[in-house]
């Protein structure tokens, strides 16, 4: 019996459909992860399908720990991914010589013309081979080499401010600018010139395309053929036509024509040079790592560096103006500590401290999940199987966050950092475990110790020069408070939805 064409298409839809259905049915019954509870019905069938509005809107790490209370440590997010919220499960992930791999999906997403910085390194002894080498300038012991950088430019802030005496200041875009400036001094020996530009009302375009990039790099992960089509398109466009968006513009002058390729000739160039601060480019060189990936390591550290300092700087003293008399205690102790400079005597003023710890905890800059890959063989997390080559992710400041080891956790409180007396040994343990805005193990933020120095420095220069108080609003009345923690959207960092206006008045204590 011979079969029309019609009959035969028919056929063959009716098997694809029926092929579908038995994919669908097995990825969701039968599937190795099909006993993780699930985040969607969609989930198993594909993660963009039920949480790309909400990777876009930032909102995934702030709906999840919601459905984590609901199913338990473990909920499916994908078809091969699994989000956690367990501490032990993290510690076990993130540990030093941890076989679970950084997922080069995702961390691919941030290399910077193919040489991959230490971020971007998903290869464990190419890893720690890079991080040994980058230790020579971020270990602790080094610290103290930096404050004269540290200081021109916080210097720089300070008269920037002392121009807007009594008038409300955005204090993240303002604080943006000075991380700027200090991370792009660490890294090319020059600043960017972001404060500057925001002594101008203006914000560095390159700046807002890193944004941009933030909120699409889910999509990026999930599609990266799609995405280096979209961008081979984007180049073929403005070959054609000269036109290119804006963000793109930013980045290309960023990268290759202006600022950064401009630096790096500098600073391979010994007459030109700077020698008055260690730069990063130029001690990467000196230890004979090549030029091209010492340019990727300081383009690539410019922008998770600046943003969660600068946040998290914003953050504290957003909560300090709520709060004077915190504020004017701390003030007196750095005086009675006759404003040091130096890394070891700012972090032992107490005050000082909790401040800026706390500042870390609650705002909780670094809001990403950070995802790993499961070895070979599979493990065992939560007493479930999981598969080999799953991805399994978690965000730290789900812990920051936590009601359990922080009450109130929405709230600025440094006393959870003082008068430990006052507290449990278990209490005291809880808070000290769940503390890992920086995660942990191998991979853990290189830049920890320089983000404490770049915080206490700015934070003691600041203060020492100004009163910061809110601005006095019928909605807004200025009553000594907690300060709660603003709305936000959290993309690879967190951005309140609202102004942290600050004004700042003369203190009158300057040297
Ligand atoms: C409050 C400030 C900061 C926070 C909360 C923070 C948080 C983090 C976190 C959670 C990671 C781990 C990411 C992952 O596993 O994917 C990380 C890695 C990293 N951070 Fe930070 N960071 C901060 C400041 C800085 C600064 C100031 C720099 C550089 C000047 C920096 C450079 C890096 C680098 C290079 C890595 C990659 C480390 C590796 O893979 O070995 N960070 N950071």
């Amino acid at each position: 019996m011979e079969l029309s064409m019609s009959t035969l298409f028919f056929f063959s839809l009716g098997g694809v459909f029926l092929g579908v259905l038995a994919w669908i049915w097995y990825i969701t019954f039968a599937h190795p992860l099909s006993s993780v509870p699930n985040a969607s019905f969609l989930a198993p069938i594909s993660r963009l399908l039920w949480a790309l509005p909400s990777e876009y809107q930032g909102q995934i790490t702030l709906d999840l720990p919601r459905l984590h209370e609901v199913y338990g440590p473990l909920v499916r997010i994908g078809p091969n991914e699994v989000s956690f919220y367990s501490l032990d499960i993290y510690k076990a992930v993130h540990s030093v010589r941890s076989p679970f791999a950084k997922d080069p999906r995702v961390y691919g997403q941030f290399v910077q013309d193919a040489h991959p910085a230490l971020f971007s390194i998903t290869d464990a002894f190419e890893h720690s081979q890079r991080r040994r080498l980058m230790g020579q300038l971020f270990n602790q012991s080094k610290m103290n080499a930096l404050e004269g950088m540290m200081t021109q430019h916080i210097s720089a802030f300070v008269h920037a401010l002392e121009q807007r005496i009594s008038q409300p200041i955005e204090v993240v875009r303002a604080c943006r600018a000075l991380e700027a400036d200090i991370v792009s001094a660490f890294g090319f020996g020059e600043q960017i010139g972001a404060i500057g530009a925001w002594e101008n009302g203006e914000d560095l375009n390159m700046i807002k395309a890193n944004d941009e990039k933030s909120k699409i790099i889910a999509l990026c992960s999930s599609f990266p053929t799609l995405a280096s089509v979209w961008d081979q398109a984007k180049a073929m466009l403005y070959n054609v036509t000269g036109w290119q968006s804006k963000s793109t513009s930013a980045l290309k002058d960023f990268d290759q024509r202006k600022w950064s390729a401009n630096q790096l000739t500098r600073l391979l160039t010994p007459k030109t040079a700077p020698q008055a601060h260690p730069n990063f480019i130029s001690t990467m060189l000196a230890s004979r790592l090549p030029a091209p990936s010492a340019l990727s390591e300081a383009k690539e550290m410019l922008g998770p560096g600046t943003d969660t300092t600068s946040a998290t700087l914003a953050h504290i003293l957003w909560a300090l103006a709520h709060d004077i008399s915190y504020q004017d205690a701390l003030v007196q102790d750095l005086m009675d500590a006759q404003w040091p400079n130096d890394m070891s005597s700012l972090e032992s003023i107490p005050r000082l401290r909790a401040a800026v710890k706390e500042g870390i905890r609650w705002t909780g800059a670094a809001a990403a999940m950070l995802p790993r890959v499961v070895p070979e063989g599979g493990c065992t997390l939560a007493g479930t199987f999981i598969p080999g080559g799953t991805v399994i992710s978690s965000s730290p400041i789900w812990y920051l966050h936590d009601k359990t080891a922080f009450p109130e956790p929405k709230l600025y409180r440094p006393s959870r950092w003082l008068n430990d007396e006052s507290r449990s040994d278990e209490q005291v343990k809880l808070r000290d475990d769940f503390y890992i805005p920086f995660s942990k193990g191998s991979s853990a933020c290189i830049g920890i110790h320089f983000a404490y120095f770049e915080l206490f420095l700015s934070l003691s220069k600041i203060l020492q020069n100004f009163q910061v108080t809110l601005p006095p609003t019928p909605a807004w009345p200025v009553i000594p408070r907690e300060a709660r923690l603003p709305e936000r959207l959290e993309w690879v960092a967190a951005v309140p939805t609202v102004d942290l206006n600050v004004l700042y008045f003369p203190r009158g204590l300057k040297r």
